[in-house]
């Protein structure tokens, strides 16, 4: 956790007092850090309850909400764009919601004692703990309900699974990237979720349009994947899953999202602050047996952000990944020859040669193709994925190890200069290039 607990509060402290059930909505300024402590009572920031009496310390521009149940009393010390305190939030709806969650979680562990599966067996589904949706368009709210869904399953002792299909933020790893990963521990205030060895897909590219198919792919790679882990894991089946999904819900956007629910078997849909994709979902889903598609209103304290705030994240996401939060890792460069590595890229190339084609008919680009690149100095400040693949053309069914940035390309010496977040060798020679690029 991130604190100065020693600091003793400077001049600039502001103390608030909270009613129950009413929040504080922070905005910190661009020149940051903000300090907070909770002096007394309870709070919670997005389902984590606040240590007592201990500086937080929270970076430039970040935004958050200090809930209370019971009451509470709070000093900010620093500068902040906003700070203000909110009676009308939404959280009893979406704790309701929790407790319905919760419910359904022990009804699975029940199960899972009583039925006894064999090792091999095809679990039985009254086993499945719930696996949960969020839905919604941009900034409506989603990525905090998932966190706050999580966090207070964890303090409940649960297991679930966190899986992240926004590839616009991509906050289990980087953007561009899909990824699930269990919570085993209660979520850090400040930090969010501790990563315990993410299962990660590598896209390449912030949004999905750019392909559409491999999204699809590699959403239905990483549930067969999760299916397999819950399959031998009672503690992590009967605790479900929770899936943040992009807040593109307008056409092929919402086509994804259908595609997403079916993969990955979603039985709790939450729609925040949208009636049309509500609407849409409720009657799609209306025949489908065992899917719940529930409204929930979008909090007032919810921060819509422009797009160069959304690129600013991303760069801090790729910064924080090679060289931490606070600067904690050590990225290291290695030195490779051209020879003793593969980059590709996932999609291009045509489908079937000309010939192959019907007459007057134009060869199109096979979305799923493996295609060779070639080494040259357009990979220098390219972010690539570390393919767990031996085989290039496995690499569309492997998970990535995590990710390298080139930082030179030696065309003379046919060698390639690339930093990782950890020294020692790579785990595969197969890296994976998209168009994410990373420049310090
Ligand atoms: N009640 C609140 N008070 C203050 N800030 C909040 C509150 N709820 C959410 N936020 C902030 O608003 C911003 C947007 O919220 P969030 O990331 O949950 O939306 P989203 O729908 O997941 O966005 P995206 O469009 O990236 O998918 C975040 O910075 C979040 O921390």
């Amino acid at each position: 956790m991130a604190s100065d607990g020693n600091l003793a509060p400077g001049d600039a402290v502001r103390r608030f007092e909270l009613r129950k059930e009413s929040e504080l909505r922070v905005e910190v300024g661009v020149d940051g850090p903000l300090r907070m402590q909770l002096v007394a009572g309870t709070a919670e920031i997005f389902g984590t309850e606040l240590p007592p009496q201990y500086w937080l310390t929270f970076s430039p521009s970040q935004k958050f909400a200090v809930f209370t149940w019971g009451g509470a009393l709070l000093e900010l010390d620093g500068v902040s764009e906003v700070a203000y305190v909110a009676d009308e939030t939404p959280m009893v709806s979406y704790v309701n919601v929790h407790a319905v969650l919760e419910n359904r979680r022990r009804r699975a562990r029940e199960a899972a004692i009583s039925l006894h599966n064999a090792p091999g067996e095809i679990p039985n589904p009254l086993t499945q703990g719930p696996r949960v949706m969020v839905v919604g368009p941009t900034d409506s709210g989603k990525s905090s309900l998932t966190k706050m869904l999580l966090g207070w399953a964890a303090r409940q002792q649960w297991k679930p699974m966190y899986v992240d299909l926004d590839i616009g933020q991509g906050s289990i790893t980087l953007s561009g990237a899909i990824a699930a990963t269990p919570v085993e521990t209660p979520v850090d205030p400040v930090e969010g979720i501790i990563l315990d060895v993410p299962l990660v897909y590598f896209y390449g590219h912030t949004t999905p349009s750019v392909n559409t198919e491999l999204y699809k792919i590699l959403v239905k790679e990483l549930a067969h994947q999760l299916d397999l882990q819950f399959a031998s894991n009672i503690a992590t089946r009967s605790s479900g899953m929770v899936i943040n999904t992009m807040g593109w819900v307008d056409g092929v956007g919402y086509e994804l999202l259908l595609h997403s629910i079916e993969a990955l078997n979603a039985n709790v849909i939450l729609v925040l602050g949208q009636e049309k994709v509500y609407s849409m979902l409720h009657d799609y889903l209306r025949l489908k047996p065992g899917v719940d598609v529930v409204k929930l209103q979008k909090s007032g304290g919810v921060v819509a952000r422009n797009q160069k705030y959304r690129q600013q994240s991303r760069f801090t996401r790729t910064k924080n990944y090679f060289y931490g939060r606070w600067n904690e890792l050590s990225p290291h460069a290695s030195v490779v020859n051209f020879q003793d590595i593969q980059v590709v890229r996932i999609g291009g190339g045509p489908q079937a040669p000309r010939s192959a084609l019907p007459i007057g008919a134009e060869p199109t680009a096979d979305p799923t193709r493996v295609v060779p690149v070639s080494i040259n100095r357009d990979l220098v400040h390219a972010v690539l994925g570390v393919s767990y693949s031996k085989d290039p053309d496995q690499v569309l069914a492997c998970n990535v190890a995590g990710f390298v940035y080139v930082t030179e390309v030696d065309l003379n010496r046919k060698k390639l200069t690339y930093v990782a977040p950890c020294p020692g060798p790579l785990p595969s020679n197969i890296l994976i290039a998209g168009s994410l690029l990373w420049v310090e």
